[in-house]
């Protein structure tokens, strides 16, 4: 255990006892026991780690389930852990319907994305970039990358810091500070396979954490009956919501339609999670990987979304931000476990690990990702080192970006939005533009470079324009989303600016404005799309064999290889289209697709050897 680790043990388990009084000693142990497990393990798989094959790809024998608990851990931090349960405290289950977005959302990566990527041996998935269009766009798409994981990792350090501060008088920079440290100088440089294997430890804690204050919490709320009575009177458990409006928060369609884009940008095309599916044995176990992330993501979700019930059981309408004991939603989780479970020896303690876990995973593999594609992609190209140097390198580049993570933490801050929304916004606002960049690329052959840069910066000005703007007139209308029992959830100090006549009229740039955040995704990545396709038909689009082999995916060849096993069933086997039997698909059977996939070798003959850069040596 390092001496920095140490201290933030000692001084985070003396907090715990000042405010706890009684039993801080347990609380101690185990956040400090946590710690080192978490630390053990790290280096026990860092020790082994010794070629640049391994660091990078884990060897590329990496097994499926602890990669798809790591494959749900890179974007499951604490901000899901606070955000989700604040939000269905406040406005009911609705939110669970992202859920649905997941089938989709995982599918389409392992059907379409993985084979592409697997097959073309890629290292970063930036270079598909360049393979496909050219070295600009490969560099735009690394910085697009950069910029949205660098945000995103101020919010990820930012909420756990948020809760502690509120609940144990944690200094809140103070606890910034040691939590981006830990994970700077922790866990950057330590390969792919060890922070795999931690973040499935990590993703054990969490899940345990959770379930272990429901089950009291249930138990406090008088017993499952009861605390049920008493969500269903509150008007906490939502029904599906089928309203069409694209400018309503949460609904059927913005969660379960616009929540597969976002999932996309996620689950297909982001870094994190790719350089895992290339880790993996076999394209078939990567496949399978991103079949297990669904199950856990479920669970993840449901976890969640019943610990905001079970607040709503504990406190109904008295919500602990109402009485002024906390200044913000997002510490209300972290209260109600220290408010309520502060004479259970250890469990405060358990908590908190669950939410140091639930970042450092997302932190570390973000981290991971992003020493990968600065060296590989930005730095290696164009100058050739020494492993020692390029060691020194990449220690820097980890503290040169846990300083810009720490300051994107203070922006975080000043946004005083919720966190949850806060993340998901970010993916849909650079993560968005990235997956258009990617889609244009793979189903669209004419596409050209030009179109690529072009596209891809429109998608950015228009993300930023409405992402901003909504941000801007949604000041003085957000409180319109919180209220459910309008008179009961909305803090004071938001009563003034509700009075203000805070109507946004739907017309015009208001309207764009008004959109709902869960659309970001959708929305910015079909401009890229459209934009792109546009500029490459006025450029000159480029002509079908000028495109690298196994760039593009065969849409039309497998359709139709699909429509010939709809209309011949017996030919293969009787089973109804992907999307009517995802439960049967997610539980793998691949060998079922074998039409689709010949089709699909067909066209993706990839031969890396002559075009992709052997660019193993971090
Ligand atoms: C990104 C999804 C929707 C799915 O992985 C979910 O994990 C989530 O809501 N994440 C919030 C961001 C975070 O936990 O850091
Ligand atoms: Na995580």
């Amino acid at each position: 255990m390092s001496l920095l680790e140490l201290c933030i043990v000692n001084e985070l388990s003396f907090r715990l006892q000042l405010v706890l009084h009684s039993s801080a000693q347990p609380d101690l142990q185990i956040v400090a026991l946590i710690l080192v497990l978490h630390h053990r393990l790290y280096y026990a798989f860092k020790g082994r780690q010794r070629t640049a094959e391994e660091f990078l790809y884990a060897d590329r024998s990496m097994k499926c389930l602890p990669l798809a608990l790591s494959l749900m851990a890179s974007f499951q931090s604490a901000v899901a852990i606070i955000g989700t349960p604040a939000e269905v405290y406040a406005n009911g289950t609705q939110y669970w319907f992202i859920g649905c977005s997941y089938i989709l959302g995982l599918l389409i990566p392992a059907h379409i994305f993985i084979p592409v990527f697997y097959r073309l041996q890629l290292t970063s998935v930036y270079q598909y970039l360049e393979l496909r269009f050219c070295k600009a766009v490969r560099i735009c798409g690394t910085a697009a990358f950069i910029f949205q994981m660098v945000i995103y990792m101020g919010v990820s350090i930012y909420t756990p810091a948020l809760a502690l501060n509120a609940v144990t008088g944690f200094h809140l920079w103070g606890a910034v500070l040691a939590i981006g440290s830990v994970c700077t100088l922790n866990t950057a440089l330590g390969g792919l396979k060890a922070v795999v294997w931690t973040n499935v430890f990590q993703t054990v804690v969490m899940f345990t954490g959770q379930l272990v204050v429901i089950i009291l919490g249930v138990h406090e709320a008088g017993g499952l009956s009861e605390a049920w009575a008493k969500v269903r009177d509150g008007g906490r458990i939502s029904g599906i919501d089928l309203n069409p409006d694209p400018t309503v928060r949460h609904t059927f369609w913005t969660l379960g339609v616009g929540g597969v884009f976002l999932m996309l940008s996620l689950y297909g095309v982001n870094q994190a999670q790719v350089q895992r599916y290339l880790s993996s044995r076999s394209e078939r176990e990567a496949k399978m990987s991103c079949y297990m992330v669904f199950p856990c993501l479920q669970v993840s979700l449901m976890l969640s979304c019943v610990m905001g019930l079970v607040m709503y059981a504990c406190y109904g309408d008295n919500s602990p931000l109402e009485q002024q004991y906390i200044t913000s939603k997002d510490q209300m989780v972290l209260y109600f476990v220290m408010d309520t479970f502060q004479n259970v020896p250890g469990l405060p303690g358990l908590f908190v690990a669950c939410l140091f876990s639930a970042s450092l995973s997302t932190v570390s593999s973000a981290f991971n990702s992003l020493a990968t594609v600065t060296m590989v992609d930005l730095i290696k190209p164009h100058y050739s080192m020494t492993e020692a140097r390029a060691t020194l390198l990449s220690k820097m580049l980890a503290v040169s970006y846990g300083i810009i993570c720490l300051a994107m933490a203070y922006v975080v801050h000043l946004m005083n939005s919720s966190v949850l929304q806060a993340a998901l916004s970010i993916f849909g606002m650079v993560g968005g533009p990235l997956l258009g960049l990617f889609c244009l690329g793979i189903f669209f052959p004419c596409a050209n470079s030009i179109g690529a840069v072009t596209g891809l910066a429109s998608g950015l000005v228009m993300s930023f324009w409405v992402g901003i703007g909504g941000f801007l007139s949604g000041m003085a209308s957000s409180v319109q989303v919180l209220p459910l029992n309008s008179t009961n959830t909305v803090p004071d100090v938001f009563e003034n600016i509700t009075a203000v006549p805070a109507i946004v009229d739907a017309a015009g740039l208001n309207g764009l404005y008004s959109l709902s955040y869960m659309w970001y995704s959708a929305l910015n990545s079909f401009i890229v799309v459209l934009v792109g396709l546009v500029i490459s038909f006025l450029t000159g689009p480029t002509k079908a064999v000028d495109v690298s082999s196994g760039t593009v995916y065969p849409v039309m060849t497998t359709a139709r290889s699909l429509l010939h096993r709809l209309v011949e069933p017996s030919a293969c086997c009787p089973d109804p289209p992907e999307h009517m039997n995802e439960t049967h698909e997610m539980t793998g059977n691949v060998e079922e697709d074998a039409g689709t996939e010949e089709a699909t070798e067909v066209f993706l003959q990839s031969n890396p050897e002559s075009q992709v850069e052997q660019e193993t040596d971090v």
